[in-house]
Protein backbone atom coordinates (compact mmCIF):
# COMPACT_ATOMS: atom_id res chain seq x y z
CA UNK A 1 0.00 0.00 0.00
CA UNK A 2 1.06 3.84 -0.77
CA UNK A 3 2.20 5.05 2.82
CA UNK A 4 1.20 8.48 1.41
CA UNK A 5 -2.22 7.63 0.92
CA UNK A 6 -3.85 7.72 4.44
CA UNK A 7 -7.25 5.55 4.82
CA UNK A 8 -9.69 8.57 4.59
CA UNK A 9 -11.38 9.24 7.72
CA UNK A 10 -14.93 7.71 6.36
CA UNK A 11 -13.35 4.67 6.60
CA UNK A 12 -11.45 4.42 9.65
CA UNK A 13 -12.84 1.92 12.08
CA UNK A 14 -11.39 4.07 14.71
CA UNK A 15 -14.07 6.65 14.32
CA UNK A 16 -16.26 5.44 17.15
CA UNK A 17 -12.68 5.56 19.25
CA UNK A 18 -12.18 8.77 18.40
CA UNK A 19 -15.56 9.82 18.64
CA UNK A 20 -17.18 8.14 21.75
CA UNK A 21 -14.48 6.50 23.37
CA UNK A 22 -11.86 9.33 23.61
CA UNK A 23 -14.79 11.73 23.84
CA UNK A 24 -13.75 14.16 20.78
CA UNK A 25 -17.24 13.89 20.18
CA UNK A 26 -18.94 14.22 16.44
CA UNK A 27 -18.26 18.01 16.75
CA UNK A 28 -14.09 17.23 16.11
CA UNK A 29 -15.00 14.78 13.90
CA UNK A 30 -17.44 16.94 11.97
CA UNK A 31 -14.61 19.57 12.12
CA UNK A 32 -11.97 17.05 10.31
CA UNK A 33 -13.30 18.35 7.30
CA UNK A 34 -14.57 14.62 5.87
CA UNK A 35 -16.51 14.53 3.16
CA UNK A 36 -18.51 11.18 3.54
CA UNK A 37 -20.58 9.86 6.32
CA UNK A 38 -18.63 7.01 8.28
CA UNK A 39 -20.48 3.78 8.79
CA UNK A 40 -20.76 4.14 11.74
CA UNK A 41 -23.43 6.63 11.62
CA UNK A 42 -25.61 5.15 8.72
CA UNK A 43 -29.22 4.78 9.81
CA UNK A 44 -31.16 1.95 8.21
CA UNK A 45 -33.28 3.40 5.26
CA UNK A 46 -36.86 2.95 7.49
CA UNK A 47 -35.09 5.42 10.08
CA UNK A 48 -34.38 8.26 8.20
CA UNK A 49 -37.23 11.13 7.22
CA UNK A 50 -37.55 11.18 3.37
CA UNK A 51 -39.88 14.09 1.66
CA UNK A 52 -42.42 11.55 0.85
CA UNK A 53 -43.48 11.41 4.63
CA UNK A 54 -43.28 14.89 5.80
CA UNK A 55 -46.92 16.83 6.17
CA UNK A 56 -45.81 20.37 4.98
CA UNK A 57 -49.69 21.96 5.73
CA UNK A 58 -49.42 20.30 9.32
CA UNK A 59 -48.75 22.31 12.32
CA UNK A 60 -48.37 21.68 16.07
CA UNK A 61 -50.58 24.73 17.86
CA UNK A 62 -49.18 27.67 18.60
CA UNK A 63 -50.05 29.02 22.23
CA UNK A 64 -50.07 32.84 23.15
CA UNK A 65 -49.49 33.08 26.74
CA UNK A 66 -50.03 36.59 27.43
CA UNK A 67 -53.03 36.80 28.82
CA UNK A 68 -52.39 33.08 30.41
CA UNK A 69 -55.20 33.46 33.16
CA UNK A 70 -57.94 33.78 30.32
CA UNK A 71 -59.81 30.10 30.29
CA UNK A 72 -59.20 30.00 26.71
CA UNK A 73 -55.71 29.84 26.85
CA UNK A 74 -56.23 27.05 29.47
CA UNK A 75 -58.03 25.06 26.71
CA UNK A 76 -55.95 25.86 24.32
CA UNK A 77 -52.98 24.21 26.57
CA UNK A 78 -54.90 21.15 27.17
CA UNK A 79 -56.34 20.75 23.73
CA UNK A 80 -52.63 20.87 22.59
CA UNK A 81 -51.28 18.15 25.25
CA UNK A 82 -54.31 15.86 24.55
CA UNK A 83 -54.19 15.71 20.63
CA UNK A 84 -50.87 16.59 19.73
CA UNK A 85 -48.65 16.22 23.18
CA UNK A 86 -46.52 19.19 21.17
CA UNK A 87 -47.04 23.18 21.27
CA UNK A 88 -45.14 26.30 20.92
CA UNK A 89 -45.07 29.12 23.45
CA UNK A 90 -44.84 32.66 22.55
CA UNK A 91 -45.47 35.96 24.77
CA UNK A 92 -44.56 33.58 27.86
CA UNK A 93 -42.70 36.09 29.92
CA UNK A 94 -38.90 34.14 29.95
CA UNK A 95 -36.91 36.88 29.01
CA UNK A 96 -35.80 37.39 25.61
CA UNK A 97 -32.07 37.90 26.78
CA UNK A 98 -32.06 34.68 28.88
CA UNK A 99 -33.13 32.72 25.81
CA UNK A 100 -30.54 34.10 24.05
CA UNK A 101 -27.76 33.89 26.56
CA UNK A 102 -28.08 30.11 27.42
CA UNK A 103 -27.82 29.70 23.23
CA UNK A 104 -24.58 31.93 23.33
CA UNK A 105 -23.34 29.48 26.53
CA UNK A 106 -24.13 26.44 24.47
CA UNK A 107 -22.20 27.93 21.97
CA UNK A 108 -19.69 28.50 23.79
CA UNK A 109 -19.39 25.61 25.76
CA UNK A 110 -19.24 23.09 22.77
CA UNK A 111 -16.59 25.53 21.21
CA UNK A 112 -14.10 24.74 24.14
CA UNK A 113 -11.16 22.22 23.11
CA UNK A 114 -12.17 18.95 23.09
CA UNK A 115 -9.74 18.17 26.70
CA UNK A 116 -11.97 21.03 28.49
CA UNK A 117 -15.27 18.97 27.55
CA UNK A 118 -13.66 15.76 28.08
CA UNK A 119 -13.59 17.01 31.50
CA UNK A 120 -17.45 16.75 31.99
CA UNK A 121 -17.37 12.92 30.20
CA UNK A 122 -18.82 10.33 32.37
CA UNK A 123 -15.18 8.63 32.91
CA UNK A 124 -13.93 12.37 33.97
CA UNK A 125 -16.90 14.06 35.49
CA UNK A 126 -16.43 16.09 38.92
CA UNK A 127 -20.23 14.73 39.93
CA UNK A 128 -22.48 12.03 38.42
CA UNK A 129 -25.24 14.77 37.78
CA UNK A 130 -23.16 16.53 35.01
CA UNK A 131 -22.22 14.20 31.95
CA UNK A 132 -20.85 15.31 28.52
CA UNK A 133 -21.45 13.10 26.41
CA UNK A 134 -22.42 11.99 22.40
CA UNK A 135 -25.65 10.30 20.68
CA UNK A 136 -27.43 8.79 23.06
CA UNK A 137 -26.64 5.65 24.32
CA UNK A 138 -23.67 4.15 21.92
CA UNK A 139 -23.05 1.11 23.40
CA UNK A 140 -26.70 -0.10 22.64
CA UNK A 141 -26.81 1.49 19.20
CA UNK A 142 -26.28 0.05 16.13
CA UNK A 143 -25.86 3.13 14.16
CA UNK A 144 -24.39 6.08 15.59
CA UNK A 145 -26.70 9.70 15.94
CA UNK A 146 -24.85 13.04 14.90
CA UNK A 147 -25.18 14.51 18.12
CA UNK A 148 -22.92 15.81 21.47
CA UNK A 149 -24.43 16.99 24.36
CA UNK A 150 -24.05 18.25 27.60
CA UNK A 151 -26.70 17.16 29.98
CA UNK A 152 -27.19 18.45 34.21
CA UNK A 153 -29.87 17.26 36.26
CA UNK A 154 -30.06 19.81 38.71
CA UNK A 155 -29.23 18.96 42.54
CA UNK A 156 -29.20 22.37 44.03
CA UNK A 157 -27.95 25.68 43.14
CA UNK A 158 -24.47 25.43 45.72
CA UNK A 159 -23.84 22.24 43.63
CA UNK A 160 -24.97 23.70 39.99
CA UNK A 161 -22.61 26.73 41.12
CA UNK A 162 -19.24 24.34 42.04
CA UNK A 163 -20.04 21.89 39.58
CA UNK A 164 -21.36 22.91 35.99
CA UNK A 165 -19.25 24.40 33.44
CA UNK A 166 -18.11 27.77 34.04
CA UNK A 167 -18.79 28.41 30.84
CA UNK A 168 -22.46 27.98 30.87
CA UNK A 169 -23.83 27.67 34.38
CA UNK A 170 -25.16 31.10 35.54
CA UNK A 171 -27.15 31.22 32.14
CA UNK A 172 -28.25 27.96 32.27
CA UNK A 173 -29.57 28.48 36.09
CA UNK A 174 -31.11 31.92 34.76
CA UNK A 175 -32.68 29.86 31.90
CA UNK A 176 -34.27 27.15 34.58
CA UNK A 177 -34.96 30.00 37.08
CA UNK A 178 -36.97 32.32 34.42
CA UNK A 179 -38.88 29.34 33.09
CA UNK A 180 -40.20 28.45 36.41
CA UNK A 181 -43.64 30.69 36.26
CA UNK A 182 -43.99 29.28 32.88
CA UNK A 183 -44.37 25.42 34.22
CA UNK A 184 -46.12 26.16 36.97
CA UNK A 185 -48.81 28.01 34.73
CA UNK A 186 -48.80 25.13 32.59
CA UNK A 187 -49.08 22.36 35.21
CA UNK A 188 -51.81 24.01 36.78
CA UNK A 189 -53.84 24.24 33.45
CA UNK A 190 -53.25 20.59 32.24
CA UNK A 191 -54.05 19.22 36.38
CA UNK A 192 -57.28 21.48 36.29
CA UNK A 193 -58.51 19.41 33.26
CA UNK A 194 -57.82 16.18 34.49
CA UNK A 195 -59.69 16.97 37.75
CA UNK A 196 -56.26 17.72 40.21
CA UNK A 197 -57.71 20.56 41.81
CA UNK A 198 -55.00 21.72 43.67
CA UNK A 199 -51.09 20.66 43.10
CA UNK A 200 -50.17 19.95 46.95
CA UNK A 201 -46.39 19.10 47.56
CA UNK A 202 -47.18 15.20 47.19
CA UNK A 203 -48.27 16.02 43.56
CA UNK A 204 -46.16 18.78 42.68
CA UNK A 205 -42.67 16.45 43.62
CA UNK A 206 -44.41 14.03 41.08
CA UNK A 207 -44.70 16.34 38.27
CA UNK A 208 -41.90 18.65 39.01
CA UNK A 209 -39.72 17.28 41.89
CA UNK A 210 -36.45 16.88 39.76
CA UNK A 211 -35.20 18.88 36.56
CA UNK A 212 -32.24 17.87 34.02
CA UNK A 213 -31.44 20.17 31.44
CA UNK A 214 -29.28 19.39 28.56
CA UNK A 215 -27.09 21.33 26.01
CA UNK A 216 -27.48 19.45 22.40
CA UNK A 217 -25.08 19.96 19.71
CA UNK A 218 -25.73 18.95 16.31
CA UNK A 219 -22.60 19.83 14.23
CA UNK A 220 -22.46 20.16 10.54
CA UNK A 221 -23.18 16.57 8.54
CA UNK A 222 -21.58 15.54 5.30
CA UNK A 223 -24.48 13.38 4.38
CA UNK A 224 -27.62 14.29 6.79
CA UNK A 225 -30.02 12.37 4.52
CA UNK A 226 -28.03 8.71 5.80
CA UNK A 227 -28.49 9.59 9.68
CA UNK A 228 -30.35 11.75 12.39
CA UNK A 229 -29.71 14.02 15.04
CA UNK A 230 -31.22 12.41 17.42
CA UNK A 231 -33.69 9.13 16.45
CA UNK A 232 -37.63 8.70 17.29
CA UNK A 233 -38.22 8.62 20.89
CA UNK A 234 -40.45 9.91 23.56
CA UNK A 235 -38.95 12.03 26.59
CA UNK A 236 -39.16 10.51 29.74
CA UNK A 237 -40.14 14.01 31.47
CA UNK A 238 -43.44 14.95 32.59
CA UNK A 239 -43.03 18.05 30.50
CA UNK A 240 -40.26 19.04 28.36
CA UNK A 241 -39.50 22.63 27.72
CA UNK A 242 -37.46 23.30 24.97
CA UNK A 243 -35.28 26.03 23.38
CA UNK A 244 -33.76 25.53 19.45
CA UNK A 245 -32.05 28.47 17.59
CA UNK A 246 -33.04 29.39 14.15
CA UNK A 247 -32.07 26.57 11.92
CA UNK A 248 -35.04 23.86 12.12
CA UNK A 249 -34.74 19.66 12.01
CA UNK A 250 -37.13 18.72 14.64
CA UNK A 251 -39.90 16.50 13.28
CA UNK A 252 -43.23 15.53 15.51
CA UNK A 253 -44.85 12.49 14.51
CA UNK A 254 -48.18 12.82 12.72
CA UNK A 255 -51.10 10.85 11.65
CA UNK A 256 -49.54 7.19 10.69
CA UNK A 257 -46.44 7.60 8.99
CA UNK A 258 -46.47 11.27 8.67
CA UNK A 259 -44.18 14.02 9.86
CA UNK A 260 -44.25 17.11 11.23
CA UNK A 261 -42.19 20.22 11.16
CA UNK A 262 -41.55 22.72 13.85
CA UNK A 263 -40.80 26.02 12.76
CA UNK A 264 -38.32 28.04 14.40
CA UNK A 265 -40.42 30.84 15.96
CA UNK A 266 -37.77 33.52 17.19
CA UNK A 267 -38.17 33.82 21.16
CA UNK A 268 -40.89 31.03 21.32
CA UNK A 269 -40.47 27.89 23.37
CA UNK A 270 -41.75 24.28 22.15
CA UNK A 271 -43.53 22.72 24.84
CA UNK A 272 -44.10 18.73 24.63
CA UNK A 273 -45.69 16.04 27.18
CA UNK A 274 -43.58 12.94 28.14
CA UNK A 275 -43.84 9.67 29.32
CA UNK A 276 -44.58 10.44 32.85
CA UNK A 277 -47.63 12.55 31.90
CA UNK A 278 -48.73 10.61 30.30
CA UNK A 279 -48.52 7.80 32.82
CA UNK A 280 -50.01 9.79 34.92
CA UNK A 281 -53.08 11.72 33.38
CA UNK A 282 -53.88 7.64 32.51
CA UNK A 283 -53.27 8.48 28.40
CA UNK A 284 -55.02 11.26 28.60
CA UNK A 285 -52.16 13.87 27.78
CA UNK A 286 -49.74 11.93 24.74
CA UNK A 287 -46.39 11.70 24.84
CA UNK A 288 -45.85 11.85 20.81
CA UNK A 289 -42.36 10.82 19.36
CA UNK A 290 -40.19 13.34 17.67
CA UNK A 291 -37.11 13.23 16.32
CA UNK A 292 -33.88 15.75 14.71
CA UNK A 293 -32.58 15.24 11.13
CA UNK A 294 -29.16 16.40 10.77
CA UNK A 295 -27.92 19.51 8.79
CA UNK A 296 -25.70 19.36 5.91
CA UNK A 297 -24.41 23.36 6.11
CA UNK A 298 -25.49 24.58 10.04
CA UNK A 299 -23.95 23.87 13.45
CA UNK A 300 -27.58 23.62 14.85
CA UNK A 301 -28.32 23.57 19.16
CA UNK A 302 -31.17 22.87 21.16
CA UNK A 303 -31.87 23.49 24.97
CA UNK A 304 -34.63 21.20 26.50
CA UNK A 305 -35.15 21.57 30.17
CA UNK A 306 -36.91 17.91 31.35
CA UNK A 307 -39.29 18.35 34.53
CA UNK A 308 -39.39 15.26 35.98
CA UNK A 309 -40.72 13.30 39.25
CA UNK A 310 -38.07 12.52 41.48
CA UNK A 311 -35.92 9.75 41.12
CA UNK A 312 -37.27 8.06 44.26
CA UNK A 313 -40.88 8.86 43.16
CA UNK A 314 -43.36 5.89 42.47
CA UNK A 315 -45.20 7.03 39.55
CA UNK A 316 -48.88 5.50 37.90
CA UNK A 317 -52.05 7.27 37.42
CA UNK A 318 -53.77 9.77 39.54
CA UNK A 319 -56.41 8.97 41.51
CA UNK A 320 -58.05 11.47 40.53
CA UNK A 321 -58.49 10.69 36.69
CA UNK A 322 -59.95 7.24 37.91
CA UNK A 323 -62.49 8.04 39.66
CA UNK A 324 -65.33 7.56 37.39
CA UNK A 325 -64.47 4.05 37.26
CA UNK A 326 -62.02 4.58 34.65
CA UNK A 327 -59.35 1.35 34.14
CA UNK A 328 -55.56 2.26 34.75
CA UNK A 329 -53.67 1.40 31.96
CA UNK A 330 -50.29 2.17 33.77
CA UNK A 331 -48.96 0.41 36.93
CA UNK A 332 -47.24 2.08 39.60
CA UNK A 333 -43.45 2.02 38.89
CA UNK A 334 -40.76 3.99 40.56
CA UNK A 335 -39.18 6.77 38.22
CA UNK A 336 -35.76 5.84 38.62
CA UNK A 337 -35.86 2.75 36.95
CA UNK A 338 -38.23 3.98 34.40
CA UNK A 339 -35.69 6.60 33.37
CA UNK A 340 -32.70 3.37 33.89
CA UNK A 341 -34.72 1.39 31.28
CA UNK A 342 -35.16 4.39 28.80
CA UNK A 343 -30.99 5.14 28.58
CA UNK A 344 -30.27 1.40 28.85
CA UNK A 345 -31.70 0.62 25.14
CA UNK A 346 -30.79 2.85 21.96
CA UNK A 347 -33.65 4.93 21.01
CA UNK A 348 -37.03 2.82 19.79
CA UNK A 349 -39.83 5.50 19.51
CA UNK A 350 -42.71 4.65 22.02
CA UNK A 351 -41.77 1.49 23.10
CA UNK A 352 -40.12 2.63 26.54
CA UNK A 353 -43.71 3.07 27.97
CA UNK A 354 -44.21 -0.54 27.48
CA UNK A 355 -42.36 -0.96 30.66
CA UNK A 356 -44.90 0.73 32.42
CA UNK A 357 -48.24 -0.95 30.55
CA UNK A 358 -50.14 -2.90 32.51
C1 LIG B 1 -28.55 12.13 25.68
O1 LIG B 1 -29.55 12.12 24.73
C2 LIG B 1 -30.85 12.27 25.12
C3 LIG B 1 -31.24 12.39 26.40
C4 LIG B 1 -32.57 12.51 26.70
C5 LIG B 1 -32.85 12.61 28.07
C6 LIG B 1 -34.00 12.82 28.55
C7 LIG B 1 -34.09 12.90 30.00
O2 LIG B 1 -33.11 12.83 30.70
S1 LIG B 1 -35.56 13.14 30.68
C8 LIG B 1 -35.36 13.09 32.41
C9 LIG B 1 -34.55 11.98 32.96
N1 LIG B 1 -34.80 11.80 34.33
C10 LIG B 1 -33.83 11.85 35.20
O3 LIG B 1 -32.71 12.16 34.88
C11 LIG B 1 -34.20 11.47 36.59
C12 LIG B 1 -33.09 11.48 37.52
N2 LIG B 1 -31.98 10.59 37.16
C13 LIG B 1 -31.70 9.49 37.81
O4 LIG B 1 -32.41 9.09 38.69
C14 LIG B 1 -30.42 8.78 37.45
O5 LIG B 1 -29.72 9.53 36.51
C15 LIG B 1 -30.67 7.37 36.90
C16 LIG B 1 -31.49 7.41 35.64
C17 LIG B 1 -31.40 6.52 37.91
C18 LIG B 1 -29.33 6.70 36.61
O6 LIG B 1 -28.45 6.95 37.65
P1 LIG B 1 -27.44 5.87 38.24
O7 LIG B 1 -28.14 4.62 38.52
O8 LIG B 1 -26.71 6.55 39.33
O9 LIG B 1 -26.46 5.49 37.09
P2 LIG B 1 -25.62 6.28 36.07
O10 LIG B 1 -24.29 5.60 36.04
O11 LIG B 1 -25.62 7.73 36.27
O12 LIG B 1 -26.37 5.95 34.71
C19 LIG B 1 -26.82 4.66 34.36
C20 LIG B 1 -26.91 4.59 32.85
O13 LIG B 1 -27.83 5.58 32.40
C21 LIG B 1 -27.25 6.31 31.32
N3 LIG B 1 -27.24 7.73 31.62
C22 LIG B 1 -27.23 8.29 32.84
N4 LIG B 1 -27.34 9.60 32.74
C23 LIG B 1 -27.39 9.88 31.43
C24 LIG B 1 -27.51 11.08 30.69
N5 LIG B 1 -27.60 12.25 31.26
N6 LIG B 1 -27.57 11.00 29.35
C25 LIG B 1 -27.49 9.83 28.71
N7 LIG B 1 -27.39 8.63 29.37
C26 LIG B 1 -27.33 8.69 30.71
C27 LIG B 1 -25.96 5.77 31.02
O14 LIG B 1 -26.08 4.94 29.87
C28 LIG B 1 -25.60 4.91 32.20
O15 LIG B 1 -25.04 3.73 31.75
P3 LIG B 1 -23.46 3.58 31.67
O16 LIG B 1 -23.28 2.49 30.70
O17 LIG B 1 -22.90 4.87 31.23
O18 LIG B 1 -23.08 3.22 33.08
C29 LIG B 1 -33.50 12.51 25.61
C30 LIG B 1 -33.10 12.37 24.31
C31 LIG B 1 -31.77 12.24 24.01
O19 LIG B 1 -31.32 12.02 22.76
O1 LIG C 1 -33.18 19.30 19.35
C1 LIG C 1 -34.39 19.27 19.38
O2 LIG C 1 -35.10 20.05 18.76
C2 LIG C 1 -35.11 18.20 20.20
C3 LIG C 1 -34.25 17.53 21.23
C4 LIG C 1 -34.93 16.39 21.91
O3 LIG C 1 -35.89 15.86 21.45
C5 LIG C 1 -34.37 15.90 23.19
O4 LIG C 1 -33.28 16.35 23.61
O5 LIG C 1 -35.04 15.06 23.84
FE1 LIG D 1 -36.90 14.66 23.01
Amino acid sequence: MDPTVSTPISESSNITDLVVTNRNGVKGLSEMGLKTLPKQYIQPVEERITVSNILPQESIPIIDMSNWDEPKVSESICDAAEKWGFFQIINHGVPIEVLENVKDATHRFFNLPAEEKRKFSKENSPSNSVRFGTSFSPEAEKALEWKDYLSMFYVSEDEASALWPSACKDQVLEYMKGSEPVIQRLLEALMKRINVKEIDETKKSLLMGSKRINLNYYPICPNPELTVGIGRHSDVSTLTILLQDDIGGLYVRGNNDSWVHVPPISSSLVINVGDALQIMSNGRYKSIEHRVVANGSKNRISVPIFVNPRPDDMIGPFPEVLVGGEKALYKQILYSNYVRHFYKKAHDGKKTIEFAKI
